[in-house]
């Protein structure tokens, strides 16, 4: 006979998402119980934003010897990348960060079902042989995976996705990365930075292509301007891996300099219709992130998954399903959820409390800002002007090259700010941040949109000299008409 627990809350996955639910609802004085059936902190933290942002990080610190020596007389020269010390030093800020999130849990009381969650009723779990109760509600946070396209199995090692690529011994020569979002864009910055030779294919007319326009062409700029080579509006028709048994060709800085052929043929049709191959030593696929759902037994509780897979909620001021008492956070939500981290944490935050019985605000998406991790960085919240002008706002618009500050030219790396408001003096609708060190930048401009703050209010405060901040107080100044630089 099964054994049977009661739980006042029982969240399904322990990504992001499914772990802040948990620990807040265990603060607000609330049992949990919380299954996993693979590691605490999910996606986020073993496959995605603090692996890659590690080395990022290298590879920033790579870049910099480059311009040291070219910009500044600096007499460095890179040796080698010694891979097995870099995914060393990744890995122990990996663990260290899965051993805290564990302590939190232990700490706030949350009891870890190690295994596969199924539901078997609106407020029922089956996990690990045991069956589980919810007297107030059940948090769907299973997240989401890779999405593939048709034909094309990733092996791992020619063919690999955001799940395996940094993962591997080391990094290839050269890569195709297809998909200009996120995640290609922040892995063919990657690639280049440890030396191979990178084709970014978008299917789109443009990188990033939900961002503002000027942030798509600053970043494409940038990019190209680091070698990498950029195919928009194009289309990949097939993909055959050869010599799937050779080993990778090395890359300069010598991370993997066993030499031998193999690799991937991939043909394409570019925009202007024109077919082309192309023979890299990995193909790396970066076309979005589908939801999980699998062997959740959703129709069970009397829920369905939407035609994408997502689970909808009824109430997003809840992020309760029809359903009452299931509630779903994280990247199974479908937009606007923006399938991010941070805003995961939000969610999970919301839904605690409301199982608590209280009434949170709901989550303003607009104001969620969104920022990749790139060489050059992109850092937005709020509209972009076609979205501002879409919605029917008279908008007043100002641009700005980060060279035009001082500091911006010390780093010599381009950029822009550009700011998005409603006319004569309205709300800030937009910011929109292109350059190094914008993912830092970004803080100010989501209290300025999330506020609803107008260029006069921003315009009042002033900014440090010199940081590349203050071409935001530039953009505003000017915005509400008190422009010091910035000739208009
Ligand atoms: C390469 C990459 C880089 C990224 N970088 C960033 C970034 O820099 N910033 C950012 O904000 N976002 C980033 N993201 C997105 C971010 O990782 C996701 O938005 C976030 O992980 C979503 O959290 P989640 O809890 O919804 O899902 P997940 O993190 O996917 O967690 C879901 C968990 O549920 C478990 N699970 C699934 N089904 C069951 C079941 N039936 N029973 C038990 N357990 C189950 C899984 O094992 C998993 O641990 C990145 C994503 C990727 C892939
Ligand atoms: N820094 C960050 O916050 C960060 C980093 C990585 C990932 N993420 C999140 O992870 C999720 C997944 O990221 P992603 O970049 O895979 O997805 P995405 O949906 O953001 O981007 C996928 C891109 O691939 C393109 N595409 C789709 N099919 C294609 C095809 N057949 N050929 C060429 N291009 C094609 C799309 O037009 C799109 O631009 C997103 O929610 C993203 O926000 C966030």
């Amino acid at each position: 006979m099964t054994s049977e627990t009661s739980a006042d809350v029982i969240v399904i996955g322990g990504g992001t998402g499914g772990y802040s639910t948990a620990l807040r609802a265990a603060a607000l004085g609330l049992d949990v119980v919380l299954a996993e059936r693979d590691l605490v902190g999910g996606t986020c933290l073993h496959r995605g934003c603090v692996p890659s942002k590690a080395m990022l990080h290298a590879a920033e610190l790579v870049d910099g010897i480059a311009e040291a020596r070219e910009r500044w007389g600096v007499k460095a020269t890179l040796d080698a990348v010694d891979w097995p010390a870099l995914t060393t030093t990744r890995d122990d800020i990996v663990a260290r960060n899965h051993r805290g999130v564990e302590a939190h849990l232990a700490h706030a009381g949350v009891q870890i079902v190690r295994a596969h969650a199924r539901l078997t009723g609106p407020r029922a779990v089956s996990a690990g042989g045991a069956a589980y109760t919810a007297r107030r509600g059940v948090v769907l946070a299973t997240g989401s995976r890779p999405r593939l396209l048709p034909g094309l199995v990733p092996d791992g090692r020619r063919v690999v996705t955001s799940d395996d690529a940094l993962f591997a011994p080391g990094l290839p020569e050269s890569v195709l990365v297809l998909g200009g979002g996120a995640i290609g864009v922040e892995y063919a910055s990657l690639h280049r930075s440890m030396g191979a030779r990178v084709l970014l294919v978008e299917a789109a007319d443009r990188l990033l292509p939900l961002e503002d326009a000027e942030v798509s062409r600053q970043l494409a700029r940038g990019l190209r301007r680091r070698g990498i080579e950029i195919l928009t509006g194009a289309r990949m028709t097939s993909a055959e891996v050869y010599d799937p048994d050779g080993t990778d060709t090395g890359n300069s800085t010598g991370t993997n300099t066993r030499a031998q052929a193999g690799g991937v043929r991939v043909s394409l049709v570019d925009a202007r219709g024109q077919a082309r191959a192309e023979d890299v030593a990995r193909l790396l696929v970066a076309v979005g992130r589908e939801p999980v759902t699998d062997g959740l037994d959703l129709a069970a509780a009397g829920l369905t998954a939407d035609a994408r897979g997502y689970v909808p909620p009824a109430d997003w001021a809840r992020l309760e399903t029809a359903v009452p008492g299931v509630h779903v956070v994280g990247d199974l939500l479908p937009p606007p959820s923006p399938g991010l981290a941070h805003a995961s944490f939000a969610e999970g935050l919301l839904v605690a409390e409301v199982l608590a019985g209280g009434s949170p605000p709901p989550v303003d998406y607009p104001a969620v800002p969104r920022v990749t991790y790139s060489s050059p960085q992109t850092a937005s919240v709020g509209l972009t002007e076609a979205q501002a002008r879409e919605r029917g706002h008279d908008v007043a618009v100002n641009t700005m090259p980060l060279t035009a500050v001082a500091k911006g030219m010390v780093h010599g790396q381009g950029g822009s700010v550009k700011v998005v408001a409603a006319a004569d003096g309205g709300a800030v609708l937009g910011v929109h941040l292109v350059g190094p060190n914008v993912s830092e930048m970004i803080a100010e401009s989501q209290l300025i949109v999330g506020w609803e703050a107008e260029a006069a209010d921003v315009a009042r405060h002033i900014h440090p000299h010199p940081t590349l901040s203050e071409a935001v107080g530039e953009v505003f100044l000017t915005l509400a008409g008190r422009g010091l630089h910035q000739g208009r």
